[in-house]
């Protein structure tokens, strides 16, 4: 469970309450600037509030170390480090620092881990590749089997499909619905209304350093909030009982 009632000067955050917990797969919406970001950072403690407080797994998060924080959150930050020569099964493998693993050193159970989100990940045939040889798409899903290899009940992904291909951003989405079905939670941000509408249990609406709304697709997805939150006109489609959501122009 990640819990957060704080607010931040700046970056911006003001006066927000949230839980995300498990069972659940949350997306953060928002245009460009509005505070996913500084959200997810205030709640995992990487930023201070300024006031109130973050809890993870019902401590606040100042008071945990950061590698029981990571036992606890899996966090796949939007601007990922550069990769550098090492294979992608190390880069997986840095998932397991947090449970006392090193590189060299991994344990059966971290080994075990490790090949569990390479192969989640699709990512098998280039478990040996140097990371900074890989396609952005690549890379990004192997950031992605990183965060999965930590084995944390919740996982927070900061726009994880952003440079994926359309079939590649289907398979993310679902292994964060897989995670959820599992009994865990996932806090995620997605800049495509249509993927949110298809995955999201629940959707975070953020403007202006605001959540403006919280609550199930059917009830929050409306083109009146497409249209105040992002600026755009959107036509919401349902289709065999799934809703379609199409951008149409910028207002
Ligand atoms: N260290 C900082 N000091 C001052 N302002 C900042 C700082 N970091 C971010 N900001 C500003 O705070 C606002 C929110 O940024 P944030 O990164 O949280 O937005 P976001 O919703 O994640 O955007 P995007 O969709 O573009 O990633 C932006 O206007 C940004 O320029």
């Amino acid at each position: 469970m990640i819990a957060l009632h704080a607010a931040a000067h700046a970056p911006l955050l003001r006066p927000t309450s949230l839980a995300v917990g498990p069972g659940e797969l949350a997306v953060l919406l928002g245009p460009n600037g509005a505070g996913k970001t500084t959200l997810i950072r205030v709640a995992l403690g990487l930023l201070p509030a300024t006031e109130g407080e973050a809890r993870v797994g019902g401590d606040p998060v100042d008071r945990l170390s950061p590698a029981e924080r990571a036992r606890r959150v899996a966090y796949l930050p939007q601007s990922r480090p550069p990769a550098w020569a090492q294979p992608v099964r190390d880069l997986a493998a840095l998932g397991r620092f947090a449970h006392g693993a090193a590189l060299g050193r991994l344990a059966p159970q971290d080994a075990a881990a490790v090949d569990r989100a390479l192969a989640a990940c699709a990512l098998e045939p280039l478990a040996h590749r140097p990371a900074h040889t890989l396609s952005g798409g690549e890379l990004a899903r192997a950031h992605l089997a990183r965060a999965l290899a930590a084995e944390a009940p919740m996982v927070v992904a900061d726009e994880p499909v952003a440079s994926l291909d359309p079939r590649h951003q289907h398979q993310v989405l679902r292994l964060l619905r897989d995670h959820v079905a599992r009994g865990g939670g996932a806090l995620v941000v997605l800049h495509d209304l249509d993927l949110a509408a298809r995955y999201a249990d629940r959707l975070l609406w953020m403007q202006g350093g605001a959540l403006v709304a919280d609550g199930s697709v059917a009830d929050t997805m409306t083109p009146e909030r497409v249209a105040q939150v992002y600026g755009v006109a959107a036509r919401l489609i349902d289709r065999d009982g799934r809703l379609h959501v199409v951008v149409d122009d910028p207002l």
